[in-house]
């Protein structure tokens, strides 16, 4: 059975010093969330706490209906996956992958067949009399997966379990990961500060910050209308501009630096008096235009790096600023270093942001943090 997990005002302290400041949210049955920020930013006291490994000093958890709070971590039917494996190694992969198993006294059909179909779901049967020691890191995190899996667990709690890996098998293992959580359609709570690894492998994504959830989301609707400037910058990469929001006969005027202007008709909060703003464009979300005198952005190529499907440029624009740009490689040319462009963005692709980065002035941002 696979559950919905509730949380409500959290609070976790040590000492004087809070960690989590009354935390509320709902992760949905069979969904894989993932808790995503900084170092330190509480993520894994967070994830201690729903599997009760931590004391906590307020707040409610709730597995469906049933309050968990006083009840024993070993007994909340969790399965867990950590960075550094937490796989027996006096113990072969078989023997590892029974233990929960054996540990709640099911009999030895139950142990036998169910230890076979996570060998298998994993790949690891070849492996079955080896011990750990000589396995891979790839191959032991699978042995780890099976043990948390293989005693039917309510829900799967993961973190950061690619950390050890190198490069290439993190990528690997987030397919192996994300088929076999989708297969049994088991609730997921996933932590990582890497948010390339949060995009690519969750359902939806808690962005947190200082203990504070920031914004909780698709991969999609943080990446296209973050919350604010923490979110904009931490989800993927963007260029952070000054501009000036102002209105007249209902339209929203954003002024861009070098005259360049455009009309937004997407503004939530609407402004007359010229209001200054941030506003945050992706890479890959301007053109470049080399023929001078068009309206846009002025600004010269400082370097351009040519990665094969898209070439990366920097630019540096006149007020001195630097920004990215990522553009699709075409057959005939890369614009060379040194030469003097045009920029326009496309403006259903901005983001507005208020001036101190805490909120977007746009319409359409996802939040699902009021749903607890
Ligand atoms: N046992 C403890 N006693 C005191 N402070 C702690 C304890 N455990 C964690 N902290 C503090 O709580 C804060 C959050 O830690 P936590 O491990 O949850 O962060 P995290 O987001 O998971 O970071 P990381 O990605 O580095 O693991 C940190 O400032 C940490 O120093």
């Amino acid at each position: 059975m696979s559950v919905e997990i509730t949380i409500a005002n959290a609070v976790k302290k040590y000492g004087d010093n809070t960690i989590i400041g009354d935390l509320s949210l709902t992760i949905r049955e069979g969904e894989f969330f993932t808790l995503l920020g900084p170092s330190g930013c509480g993520k894994t006291t967070l994830l201690r706490m729903i599997a009760g490994f931590n004391s906590i000093e307020g707040g409610e958890f709730f597995f469906n209906e049933k309050l968990i709070n006083d009840i024993d971590p070993s007994r909340r039917n969790i399965g867990m996956v950590f960075q550094n494996y937490a796989i027996f190694p006096h113990l072969t992969v078989e023997q590892n992958v029974a233990f929960g198993l054996k540990n709640r006294k099911c009999d030895k059909e139950t142990i036998t067949r169910e230890t076979e179909k996570f060998l298998r779901l994993m790949q690891i049967e070849e492996y079955r009399n080896r011990l750990p020691e000589r396995l891979s890191g790839g191959q032991q995190q699978r042995v780890a997966l099976a043990r948390a899996l293989v005693i039917s667990p309510d829900v799967l709690l993961m973190d950061e379990p690619l950390s050890n890996l190198d490069a290439k098998l993190r990528v690997e293992m987030r397919s192996v990961i994300k088929d076999v959580q989708n297969s049994l359609g088991i609730t997921t709570v996933y932590v990582t500060h890497d948010q390339e690894e949060a995009m690519a492998i969750s359902d939806r994504i808690a962005v947190m910050n200082k203990g504070e959830i920031q914004q909780i989301g698709t991969p999609k609707a943080l990446y296209q209308r973050p919350k604010n400037l923490f979110v904009a910058t931490f989800i993927g990469h963007t260029n952070i501009l000054k501009g000036t929001l102002s209105g007249g006969q209902g339209k929203q005027i954003l002024a861009l630096p070098d005259g360049y202007s455009v009309e937004l008709g997407n503004v939530r909060e609407k402004t007359e008096a010229p209001r200054d703003v941030l506003i945050s464009v992706r890479p890959e979300e301007f053109t470049i235009s080399e023929k001078s005198g068009e309206p846009g952005i002025q600004g010269t190529v400082d370097s351009s790096i040519f990665l094969g499907l898209n070439t990366h440029y920097r630019v540096k624009l006149s007020s001195g600023e630097k920004i990215e740009i990522i553009q699709e490689s075409t057959i005939d040319s890369i614009i060379p270093t040194g030469t003097d462009i045009v920029l326009q963005v496309k403006k259903e692709k901005i983001n507005v942001l208020s001036e101190d980065g805490g909120s977007n002035l746009l319409e359409g941002v996802q939040d699902d943090t009021a749903e607890a």
